[in-house]
């Protein structure tokens, strides 16, 4: 089977600083694949090249079956490849409904659009909620949420999620998590990058460990969960 995701030997710089050496790994349509690593390790730097925002020095991407290698973000996006960037960088004035509106700005179909707000609502019914305010006015994880309905809204063939749990609490992280097992029970598939290991681990098919721009240890989520090292140098143990 031809995987929905294909990366060969990707390599990203920043100037004379090679922040992606050579990195391969690929993403069967459902799964939920996980990139953890410490900082630095190349992470973001990786969903950023995927989506187009920068250009690699080598290497190839090919998504459902076509060479995504310089092909620019909004065509990216047309080909249904979202990114739920680190940070949100959501649009504080606007109102949550018009985030979302914003996040289907190449569709052409009003009926369909208004069919899937309705779903990011189902998904996060606090959106419902407050469709009418600002998105300046959401918590964090409140924003986080937006975010990832509003990168759901262009019916993307892979959602790519950066540090969804970043600035959390224990329990809004939980609540994000959770959102993440129902879009993959819904059938979504997701690139996830995430700091808390444990949480990634835990819900991924597949991950890979980043280490200073390369893939040091890949396999199953199950698999590096109860992996030695993993649990040494990423989940804390002694
Ligand atoms: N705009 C930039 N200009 C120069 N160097 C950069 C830039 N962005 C990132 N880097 C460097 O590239 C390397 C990889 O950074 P990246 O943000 O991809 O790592 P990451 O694994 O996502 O880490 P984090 O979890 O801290 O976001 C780091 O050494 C970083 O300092």
């Amino acid at each position: 089977m031809t995987a929905l995701l294909e990366v060969e030997n990707l390599r990203v710089s920043y100037g004379k600083i090679e922040a992606v050496k050579g990195i391969s790994f690929s993403v069967e349509a459902g799964q939920v694949v996980t990139l953890i690593g410490t900082n630095g390790a190349g992470k973001t730097t990786t969903l950023r090249t995927l989506s187009g925002l920068l250009k690699p020095t080598g290497g190839k991407i090919v998504f459902n079956g076509k060479p995504l290698t310089r092909v620019p973000p909004h065509k990216v996006v047309a080909l249904g490849l979202a990114h739920s960037p680190e940070g949100r960088h959501i649009f504080p004035r606007l109102t949550i409904e018009q985030n979302l509106q914003l996040g289907a700005y190449l569709r052409k179909d009003s009926g369909g659009i208004g069919k899937d707000i309705d779903r990011a609502y189902e998904l996060f019914p606090i959106l419902g909620e407050r469709r009418k305010q600002a998105a300046g006015t959401l918590s964090g994880g409140e924003q986080q949420m937006l975010a990832m309905g509003r990168a759901l809204m262009c019916q993307p063939k892979l959602l790519m999620l950066d540090e969804p749990s970043m600035g959390l609490s224990p329990i809004m992280m939980q609540k994000i998590m959770a959102t993440i097992v129902e879009l993959k029970a819904q059938g979504t598939t997701i690139l996830l990058v995430e700091q808390n290991a444990q949480a990634a681990l835990s819900l991924a098919d597949q991950a890979h460990v980043m280490e200073v721009g390369a893939i040091k240890l890949s396999g199953t989520g199950q698999d590096l969960l109860h992996d030695e090292g993993v649990r040494k140098t990423y989940l804390g143990e002694d």
